[in-house]
């Protein structure tokens, strides 16, 4: 990125305003509020500008900017440079999958027995309905998904599909393994490979921290669509976000409370930089007590994987309302997810793989979202409000969650003990651009 700026020529800056705020991903990203007047020095690609907000330097997504005075609605018109080496892949496909093609990230998804054996159950507990059936393995990695097809049970054929580069050793893994009579890898996307023909299952592994993050699922929606048979079946069938309000005393002390007084010295002026450093973004690979669960938690997202589309994606909403069960401060929202694996059999058990507190934990733990203040809650209080997962419009892998809650408090002294609106708020949470 630094060589383009270098490039830039000479051409007077243009005043641009931001329409919305964005937090800069890396340090060479300029972060900015809604309204804030940006000088934009290049234009390299269609999507990064360089600008200068309060003397400092950085990238600007383009899309966030629109010239013309605060206020003003005027379309940005883009001027491209003439560079297509310039643009980065919205995809960061070369480090994702670069990241997949080492031992790294399969051995810590080899090593969590929780998430492992649920896939191994839904095709032990199908092994009966699997004969003669054809099986693609979207994502297959090492091939783990496709073994236990052919070890278990009696499929036609699996198609395991990889575009990293671990699909060499996935072939020295399923001959190892005497299993290259039924499964087939493909190297390749799944978005780009040619199969004979139609399949009858469609399994995959493509769940991410807060459930979308990655959005492997597109991936699979468009292999569904091109590839699934009528009345095919996916694994899993169905997904579903859970939220609770929650304590984080641990997390909060470490982080904030820390500054109070360490050494005997007051260092609370450090504290809006250690908001701003460590709860602006959520933290991933939280593991939550139960008994730091406000309240029962709710599931706040359901995507049915038969019917949910690409575009569904941008945007997606959902509702809670929790009763706080015992008093208590509380510090953030604590997401994760649960799956769901229908049987091949009409009435037979779904497998459900669950990410949750009340579950073995899994690699994906869960995803705290701290607010930028704790408020002390009571038994009988509610939390009720929205959240919604927006996806971010160039870096298509990242996505913003954006909560909004009220607190309401049942006092006995209000008439009829009616709820009084405590306080409100609303933080956006980017994952991670
Ligand atoms: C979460 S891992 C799961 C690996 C394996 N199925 C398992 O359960 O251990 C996802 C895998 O899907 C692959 N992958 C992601 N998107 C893909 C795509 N569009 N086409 C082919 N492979 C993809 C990644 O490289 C990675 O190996």
């Amino acid at each position: 990125m630094q060589t383009e700026k270098e490039d830039e020529d000479d051409a007077s800056p243009e005043e641009c305003f931001a329409r919305s705020d964005f937090t800069g991903g890396g340090s060479d990203q300029l972060s900015f509020s809604s309204g804030d007047k940006l000088l934009v020095n290049a234009k390299p690609s269609s999507d990064w500008w360089w600008a200068e907000l309060r003397g400092v330097g950085g990238y600007v997504p383009a899309s966030y900017l629109r010239t013309g005075a605060a206020g003003e609605e005027e379309e940005v018109e883009v001027e491209v440079e003439d560079d297509e080496t310039s643009l980065e892949d919205p995809w960061q496909d070369e480090e994702y999958f670069g990241s997949y093609g080492t031992l790294r990230l399969h051995l810590e998804m080899l090593s969590d027995k929780s998430r492992t054996e649920a896939y191994r159950q839904v095709i032990r507990s199908n092994s009966a309905s699997l004969r003669n059936k054809v099986v693609m393995d979207l994502g297959c990695g090492t091939g783990i998904i496709s073994l236990f097809c052919a070890q278990l049970a009696q499929p036609s054929v699996v198609y395991a599909v990889e575009a990293s580069s671990m699909a060499d050793y996935t072939r020295q893994l399923v001959k190892q393994n005497e299993c290259e009579e039924v499964v087939t890898v493909l190297q390749g996307r799944a978005e780009e490979i040619e199969l004979p023909e139609q399949v009858d299952v469609l399994v995959s592994e493509w769940m991410g921290n807060c459930l979308l993050f990655e959005f492997m699922v597109e991936s699979v929606l468009l292999a569904r669509d091109r590839w699934l048979r009528e009345g095919g079946v996916m694994w899993p069938s169905s997904a579903a976000l859970a939220l609770v309000p929650c304590q984080a005393d641990t997390y909060y002390a470490e982080k904030m409370a820390f500054w109070e007084r360490p050494y005997g010295l007051d260092f609370t002026p450090l504290q809006p930089l250690a908001q701003q450093e460590f709860f602006t973004k959520p933290k991933f690979s939280h593991l939550i007590e139960p008994s730091d669960c406000l309240s029962a938690p709710c599931d706040v997202i359901y995507l049915d994987m038969y019917t949910l589309q690409v575009k569904d994606l941008e945007e997606i909403k959902g509702q809670f309302h929790f009763c706080v069960e015992k008093s208590g401060v509380f510090h953030g929202f604590t997401a994760w997810f649960t799956v769901h694996f229908e049987s091949l059999e009409t009435g037979g058990a779904t497998v459900e793989l669950n990410t949750g507190p009340n579950s073995e934990p899994t690699h994906w733990k869960q995803t705290l979202f701290m607010l930028d203040r704790p408020v002390s809650v009571y038994a009988g209080d509610s939390i009720s409000g929205t959240i919604v997962l927006r996806r971010n419009p160039v870096w298509r892998r990242h996505m913003t969650v954006t909560l909004h809650w009220n607190i309401n408090s049942t006092t006995e002294e209000s008439d009829n003990c009616q709820a009084n609106i405590k306080s409100v708020g609303t933080k956006s949470f980017p994952m991670w651009r």
